[in-house]
Order: structure tokens, then sequence, then C-alpha cells
């Protein structure tokens, strides 16, 4: 029987991490349980910083950006050996199953902890909504809207110079946040991890939309598709447009989270408490459809989400 939970953020820190630690924490009190928060994630476990968390210890955070437990990225944490040893510790401090907060690097941890006997339950929180057993992922929607401000700012200086807007934004695997950004704001080009990159086939884009009278454009890429600076050289050296190139960076992991990242965020921890509760664990919680789901590790990559094609070639269409 489980009386004692475990709580930690794993991987980049997403907005509404703070909103699902609340959640679990509550949620957890309010079924009679006593939750221990794990800092810095996987390595909080190596070096044995925990801490008791009450309602209280959790108030005030809902709207915060960042973790409050804080993150890490433990390389350490892939080895066998020391998976053994943060197993031991979880069971030396009575922690019947763990909650982990965190993407898809986080999520193998999860399952490689579940292999050494403790289990484990994960709620998806990352900025890069490339998790497999869910289509959404905390932290996503308010990366979005960030990317969304930030180039309708840098829309204002394109058009007024007539200039071509080279964006470069996070995703190291994956193009959702280029996608869904590039179609919110009217991009003429996306470039994203999972299609080709061919910067002669933009060039032609770009320089066909300029004769049809397009004074300005905005592309978005992906990091993971290429540097923005090879686009910015690619097409100065290329074409007779005037490109200029920002790095958004980590202006989009941080802030506030959106209504629905927070909403997400409670909504997942109920189901991961309920979960562990009627003694179904690791598995990813995640949104499939309209319901929220749990699904074993094993079988998460049967519910693999790819990038909307449809998306794809719509931001190309209505670009120009
Ligand atoms: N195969 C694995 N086995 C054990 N632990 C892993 C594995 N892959 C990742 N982890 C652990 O999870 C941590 C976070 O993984 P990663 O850096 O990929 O971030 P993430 O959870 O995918 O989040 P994000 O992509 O949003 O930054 C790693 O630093 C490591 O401690
Ligand atoms: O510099 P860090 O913290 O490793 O984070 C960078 C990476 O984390 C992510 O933002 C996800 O959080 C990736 O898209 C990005 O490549
Ligand atoms: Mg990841």
């Amino acid at each position: 029987m489980i009386t004692k939970i475990g709580v930690l953020t794993s991987g980049g820190d997403a907005p509404g991490m703070n909103a699902a630690i609340r959640g679990v924490t509550r949620y957890a009190i309010e079924q009679g349980l006593s939750v221990t928060g794990i800092i810095r994630g996987y390595e909080g476990l190596l070096s044995h910083e925990i801490m008791p968390l009450d309602r209280r210890d959790v108030g005030g955070i809902i709207h915060r950006g960042g973790t409050m437990l804080r993150t890490a990225r433990c390389l350490e944490f892939m080895e066998e050996k020391t998976q053994k040893e943060a197993a031991a510790y979880i069971r030396e401090n009575d922690i019947d199953a763990l909650v982990v907060i965190g993407g898809d690097g986080s999520m193998r941890g999860a399952q490689a902890l579940s292999k050494q006997g403790i289990p484990t339950i994960v709620i998806p929180g990352t900025i890069d909504n490339d998790m497999d057993g869910t289509e959404y992922t905390i932290g996503f929607d308010t990366t979005v809207n960030t990317v969304l401000q930030c180039v309708n700012r840098i829309r204002d200086t394109a058009y007024s110079h007539d200039r071509v807007a080279v964006i470069e934004v996070m995703g190291r695997h994956a193009g959702f946040i280029a996608l869904h950004a590039g179609l919110a704001a009217g991009a003429e080009a996306v470039l994203v991890p999972e299609h080709d990159v061919s910067l002669e086939d933009l060039c032609m884009h770009l320089n066909e939309s300029h004769r049809m009278g397009k004074m300005s454009s905005i592309v978005i890429v992906a990091e993971g598709a290429m540097k923005g600076s090879d686009v910015y050289d690619y097409i100065k050296e290329h074409t007779y447009l005037e490109p200029n190139l920002t790095v958004l960076g980590y202006v989009q992991r941080g802030g506030s989270p959106t209504a629905r990242d927070a909403i997400m965020a409670s909504l997942f921890s109920e189901k991961a408490i309920d979960c562990l509760l009627s003694g179904t664990y690791n598995c990813v919680i995640g949104q499939i459809g309209e319901t929220i789901a749990a699904t074993p590790y094993t079988e998460a990559p049967r519910y693999h989400f790819p990038l909307d094609e449809n998306m794809y070639r719509l931001v190309h269409q209505l670009g120009r």
C-alpha cells in the first residue's frame, strides 16, 4: 500500500511544473498520503537532497514559471549502478512511489527506476511537446504564446525595413514549437527537424513571394532543423533580400503558465495520484483525444503523436 510519495522535476524546466508540484502535493495530502520533494531531479536522489512538502509549502507557486524543486540533467543517472543507488535511497526514506514531472528523457529515467522495483509515474512537463503517450505536454502552450508575442514584435521591424526575419526557436528533436508559433504568427516558412530542409527551396519560395509584392517575411527555424545563423547566411549569400536574425533562447522557457498549462498540470496531477492509489504505476499520464489516460511506459510508443502535416502544409500555403 502507498502511504508516502516522492515528487521531482527533471530535464528542462517548463511553465506549469510548479502548478503540477502543487497539484500532486495537495491532491496526495487530500487522499491521506505524505509527500517528499526531491531537489534537482535525479541528481537529488544521488546527493540526498529531499524535503517534506505540506500544503503551505506549495502555496503561491501556481502562477510561477520554473520549478521550486529545481531541475537537472543528470548524466550519471544513465548508468545502472547509479539507478540502483537511487532506488536504495528511495527505499531508505520509505518512499513508496515516485512522481516524475519532465520530458521524454525524464520518462526514460523513471522507466529505469521502475526496473529497479520502484513504482513510478510520469507527468509530461516539457516545452517541446515531444512525448509518446500524450498529445500534450505541460509548458507547450505557454512557450508557443511567448514565441508568438516575440515574433509579433520582430514583425514590426521586418515590415518597416522590408526584411526577412529569421527566428530560431527551441526544439532539439521536434518542430512543434516552430510549427504552432509559425501558423499562429503567419510565418512564410517553418524549418523543422521532421522535414528535410532545402535552403535552395526556401530562397525560391521567398523570392517568389517578393515578386508577388511581399516585402517582408518571417521564417521560423527549430534549432534541431538547422542553426538560424546558417539560414541567415544562406539567404544573404543567395538572394537580394535582406535577412535579420533573432535567436530567442531561454525567454521561451520561463514565465507564468497560461491557463491551459496550469489547468492541464492540475488535471494530470489528479490522475497521477488516483493511478498510484489504485495500484496503477509505471505509466505516463497524458491527454489522448478527450481523455486523460495512463499508458504503461512499454506501450507509450504506440501512442506517438507526430507533427500535424496539414498544419505544416498550411503554414506554407497561407504564408505567401
Ligand atoms: N535512457 C535514460 N536512462 C536513465 N535516465 C535517463 C535516460 N535518458 C534521460 N535520463 C534522465 O533524464 C534527465 C532528463 O532528460 P533530458 O535532458 O532528455 O530532458 P527531458 O526530460 O526530455 O526534458 P526536456 O527535453 O524538456 O529538456 C537526464 O539528464 C537523465 O538524468
Ligand atoms: O540548455 P539546456 O537547459 O540544456 O536546454 C536546451 C534544450 O532544452 C529544451 O528546451 C527543452 O526544455 C530543448 O528544446 C533545448 O534544446
Ligand atoms: Mg526531451
